[in-house]
């Protein structure tokens, strides 16, 4: 059985200063070796829980909160936040902004020199880091002067040096051209194969479908769905009530639903092409 590594129990949460809950009595689970992606309209809270999840809300940022969250077995509200950043990461949007060395190395060795890892660890931790973002042959340049797609690598290598077990991306992609995104989302996978968990939050819904195997809808604060990307993206009409589309594959899927008999509309156009691909051959 799949051991929990999140776990959110009735988490509520309000910024200083305001009584509105930005998370209203949120509760699920993931497990060691989900992919997630977490969707909703803008301003739904999804950040918001992103940051929770890693103990920066509210524990450094500060805020008001009821419920917990336990992550790989440790209570926040127990440890104030902290003693997590061996277990989960996160990389924000704007990967530029965060960086502060002259050098991609040590950009991906501030962390670890902060958390006071012996030279040796940090040595093989950066090789093992670039290497697995692609960034070996770069470790000498200025993280400024990289691509869209390179920069989020390297955010995503300055938290991967730590070996987290959960990686967190909040919006990650968004501000990248198709070519950085791919950068990213193959990145993602590679990791997610070698076994880490991926929490992902994007308002690409096809790049969502395609890559996660869960997806959560967040909506004013509260989850609506939690469950398989394949069976959320069948409910389009209470998707679409929350403001929230379904890939344009299985939009179009839907309607010839009831018409070819099909159980399940498919969310991908691989998916979409061997279920039509069937079709064809048997005449219908
Ligand atoms: N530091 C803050 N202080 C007060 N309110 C905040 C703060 N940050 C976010 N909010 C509010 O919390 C709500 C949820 O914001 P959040 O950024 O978590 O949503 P989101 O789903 O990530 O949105 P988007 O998709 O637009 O990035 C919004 O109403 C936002 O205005």
């Amino acid at each position: 059985m799949k051991k929990p590594i999140i776990e959110v129990k009735n988490y509520s949460f309000a910024y200083e200063n305001t009584d509105k809950k930005v998370l209203d009595s949120v509760s699920f689970t993931i497990n060691e070796g989900d992919f997630v992606g977490i969707i909703g309209r803008n301003k739904a809270g999804k950040s918001t829980l992103c940051e929770s999840l890693v103990g920066l809300l509210p524990f450094t940022m500060g805020g008001s909160w009821d419920g917990e969250i336990v992550i790989d077995g440790k209570s926040l509200n127990e440890t104030k936040g902290a003693g997590v950043t061996d277990i989960i990461g996160i990389v924000f949007q704007d990967a530029e902004s965060q960086f502060t060395q002259e050098t991609v190395e040590d950009e991906i060795a501030f962390a670890m020199c902060n958390f006071g890892y012996s030279r040796e660890l940090m040595r093989e931790r950066i090789l093992y880091a670039s290497e697995a973002c692609g960034l070996r042959n770069m470790l000498d340049r200025s993280p400024f002067k990289l691509s869209g797609g390179q920069q989020q690598r390297l955010a995503i290598a300055c938290i991967l040096a730590l070996q987290p077990k959960v990686i967190i991306l909040d919006e990650s992609t968004s501000q990248l051209d198709p070519i950085g995104r791919d950068e990213v989302f193959g990145l993602i996978t590679k990791l997610h194969a070698a076994g880490s968990t991926v929490i992902m939050v994007d308002h690409n819904i096809e790049k969502i479908a395609e890559y996660v195997n869960k997806v959560l809808v967040l909506h004013d604060g509260k989850v609506i769905e939690f469950d398989d990307a394949g069976k959320v993206f069948q409910k389009k009409d209470k998707l679409n009530a929350h403001d929230v589309r379904v890939p344009q594959v299985t939009d179009a899927a839907l309607q010839l639903k009831d018409k070819l008999g099909f159980k399940e509309a498919p969310i991908t156009l691989e998916q979409a092409k061997s279920v039509f691909a069937g079709y064809k051959k048997e005449g219908k």
